[in-house]
């Protein structure tokens, strides 16, 4: 795996199979290792420390190893995120930084369901209204990093309640829609797309971004993607 950090990483989150039984497609699944690591509220030096934290925004970098959990891919447990004061939910910046990703968002009113592709150096903006789930398909290691708003607490429960997202990827790529949903869209498969006006561009470092001081003010007052007309 490449080296995806210069410094000192604090001490990761971690998810094991038990953490995430109550979301996977075969709740009897065994894993004996850790699926992944979540490496939060990362700083490069003292300033961007300072700057992150006070406008209340975190960068986070997460690892998850290739791993099968019957015939399921590993991925993340899957939340949503409240509303921010301005009405619009918390969206979330995303950039894979080694290996291959596919986010598979889904709106809470259920009326959408998108599998978002994304490879080494793609970036990945999760809209306000969405939940996701990150779902490594490869037999590479995924490493992405995430710069969020840390006003909130992501929701699980819509997630554990209903045993997972709209749909599970297995082992081929073949989608399985998850039997505990009614009628759910068919998903749209798109590929990790640029928002050059947010300077969200691919192969560029998300974490350049901070220091920026308007770029990022949309993970806190969402309406502005509104106001741009952001659509996944
Ligand atoms: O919270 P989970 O569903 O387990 O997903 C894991 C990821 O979720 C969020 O998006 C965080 O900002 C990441 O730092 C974290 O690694």
């Amino acid at each position: 795996m490449m080296k995806f950090w210069d410094g000192t990483l604090p001490k990761p989150g971690q998810r094991t199979v038990e953490d995430m039984r109550s979301v996977l497609a075969d709740f009897n699944a065994c894993a004996e290792n850790t699926l992944y690591f979540m490496y939060r509220s990362l700083s490069m030096n003292p300033g961007d420390k300072e700057w992150l934290s006070a406008r209340c925004l975190r960068y986070d970098i997460t690892v998850i190893p290739p791993c099968l959990l019957g015939d399921e891919y590993v991925k993340t447990k899957g939340h949503y995120h409240p509303k921010a004061p301005d009405g619009f939910g918390f969206p979330e910046l995303y950039q894979v930084i080694s290996g291959e990703a596919h986010f598979l968002l889904q709106k809470r009113d259920l009326s959408d369901v998108v599998v978002v592709r994304a490879k080494t150096g793609d970036v990945v903006l999760v809209p306000p209204g969405y939940g996701h789930v990150t779902i490594n398909p490869s037999n590479e290691t995924l490493v992405m990093a995430n710069i969020v708003s840390d006003a909130f607490k992501s929701e699980y429960e819509f997630y554990e309640h209903n045993h997972g997202a709209a749909y599970y990827e297995l082992f081929g790529n073949v989608f399985l829609k998850n039997p505990n949903y009614g009628d759910v869209p068919k998903i749209r498969f798109v590929d990790a797309f640029e928002v050059p006006e947010l300077k969200i561009l691919h192969n560029q470092s998300i974490y350049d971004l901070i220091g920026d001081d308007e770029v990022l003010e949309y993970l806190n007052n969402p309406v502005i993607l509104e106001k741009i007309n952001f659509k996944i």
